[in-house]
């Protein structure tokens, strides 16, 4: 099949490649210049493990082409998939402006039936208003799909081409034929549903995660307090199969591009039609509040942090990714420099696009782990990169000026701990958490 991509971000680029991975003649077009001349180069604008090597082989086959003319790429696709931004307004609500502007685009350059899709995260409703802008400028005909998205950064490559479901929401029976043939290579497990559901099924399975991930967060600040370590009881819930084992790690909360925004948006949402979604509300505050645990042990240690140094490993906002779009970091550094700290950061590979986000003076860019923790009265751990896992932790206690860690992602393990002489406060571990636990005993 002909498929056109607008847009070649994260879900653009990805859908996009992997589309012409199973054999469809696929056009990715941005308005971007500059994006399109280096995917012409056969560079990759984001980090994602396996994407440039199955870009490259694809283009090389002919299957695969990347051009800011999105005319040309309308002309020559059977089906349009719309996968631009919708960023968060300052209110919450999801900007559908660039959405919007596609919509017009496509209505511009319609010559025969095309199938449009939606596959950016868009609130309920916005298929019908992509058919309205295209029917406002075009006679010509042409039906509306919503296939959202599930790919997560970090594996999105095998997410996209092993996806647990595809949702293809929409009333014409000639798209669920066409967008059925295109996923089947993918996956049997087609849920076929109406646009408004299709739309609010993608909302609605960020906000669980979200939700699950907050509620883990809770246990562990309870199992901090109690004495019962939040790793085994997550462990323990997951084995019910009505639970399931995943987003069950306590941390610092989520960030990224998208559980901030879509849980934002949802709200929203719901605050249009007139309904409070309160438990969602709870999630997000959980979330904010998540990260600054790390800011009050650090207080807790050293009454204020002013004239410390300290050493933070991680600033993307989850591993394999060098994305920092809503990383927990980015509020903890801010806070740290702001109340006088002085920050030694390292990132394998997000440091460049962090300075993006924030590069004040009392932060120091470090290329080493090791050269970031030496001297540090204490270490921030706040992405759980598997190289962090494998240090040798002896060795990096007796670089530090004191040897105290808050591992926000539970990265190390018992024995690493003992072994070290670290001054240790990780995440619902009070077992393993310096000085915690100690209520344990009156419960
Ligand atoms: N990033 C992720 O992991 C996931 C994102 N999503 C959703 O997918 C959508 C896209 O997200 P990302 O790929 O992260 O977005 P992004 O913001 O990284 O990329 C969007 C791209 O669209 C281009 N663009 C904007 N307007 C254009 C126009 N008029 N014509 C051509 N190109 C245009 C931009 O230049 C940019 O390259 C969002 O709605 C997001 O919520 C869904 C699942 C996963
Ligand atoms: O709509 C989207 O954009 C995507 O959002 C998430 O994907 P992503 O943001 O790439 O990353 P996740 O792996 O979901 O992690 C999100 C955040 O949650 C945190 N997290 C995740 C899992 C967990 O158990 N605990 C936890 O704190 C991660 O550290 C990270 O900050 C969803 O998992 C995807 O299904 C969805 O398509």
């Amino acid at each position: 099949m002909n498929i056109a991509v607008i847009g070649t971000g994260y879900v653009g680029l990805v859908s996009g490649v992997c589309f012409s991975e199973i054999g469809n003649r696929v056009i990715c077009v941005d308005n971007n210049q500059d994006k399109v001349d280096m995917l012409n180069a056969g560079e990759v604008p984001i980090y994602e493990p396996g994407l440039k090597e199955l870009m490259v082989a694809n283009k090389r086959a002919g299957r695969l082409s990347f051009t800011s003319d999105i005319a040309e790429a309308i002309r020559e696709s059977d089906i349009i998939f719309i996968a631009v931004g919708t960023p968060s307004l300052p209110n919450g609500d999801a900007n559908l402006g660039y959405v919007e502007q596609v919509a017009i685009e496509i209505g511009t350059h319609l010559e025969s039936y095309k199938i449009v899709v939606t596959k950016s995260t868009v609130p309920v409703g916005t298929n019908d208003r992509v058919r309205e802008l295209i029917q406002s400028i075009s006679t010509q005909p042409f039906d509306v799909a919503s296939v959202p998205e599930f790919l997560r950064e970090g594996s999105a490559v095998k997410d996209t081409l092993n996806p647990d479901r595809i949702v293809i929401g929409t009333d014409s029976e000639r798209a669920i034929k066409a967008l059925k043939k295109l996923h089947r290579p993918l996956t049997e497990n087609l849920i076929i549903t109406d646009i408004r559901s299709a739309e609010m099924i993608k909302y609605a399975s960020n906000a669980f995660l979200a939700t699950k991930i907050s509620f883990i967060n809770e246990i562990s600040n309870i199992c901090e307090k109690v004495g019962a370590d939040v790793t085994r009881v997550a462990e323990g819930m997951g084995y019910d199969k009505r639970i399931g084992s995943s987003f069950l790690k306590a941390g610092i909360g989520y960030g990224g591009s998208c559980f901030p925004k879509d849980t934002q948006a949802l709200i929203q949402i719901a605050g249009k039609v007139d309904y409070d979604f309160r438990l969602l509300k709870s999630v997000v505050q959980v979330n904010q509040d998540q990260r600054f645990n790390v800011i009050r042990k650090l207080e807790e240690i050293f009454g204020t942090v002013s004239g410390r140094t300290i050493a933070v490993w991680g600033l993307a906002f989850k591993p394999d990714t060098d994305d920092v779009r809503d990383a927990p970091a980015i509020d903890i550094i801010r806070y740290l420099t702001e109340a006088g700290a002085v920050v030694k950061a390292y990132d394998p590979i997000a440091t460049a696009n962090f300075r993006k986000e924030m590069d004040v003076a009392s932060i120091a860019w470090e290329d080493n782990p090791l050269k970031a923790a030496k001297g540090a009265d204490a270490l921030c751990v706040l992405t759980e990169w598997k190289e962090f896992s494998q240090m040798n932790l002896m060795e990096l206690a007796s670089m530090m000026n004191e040897a105290i860690m808050i591992d926000g992602r539970n990265v190390y393990n018992k024995e690493q701990i003992h072994a070290s002489g670290f001054q240790y406060y990780s995440v619902g571990r009070p077992g393993l958490n310096h000085a915690e636990g100690k209520a344990a005993a009156i419960i």
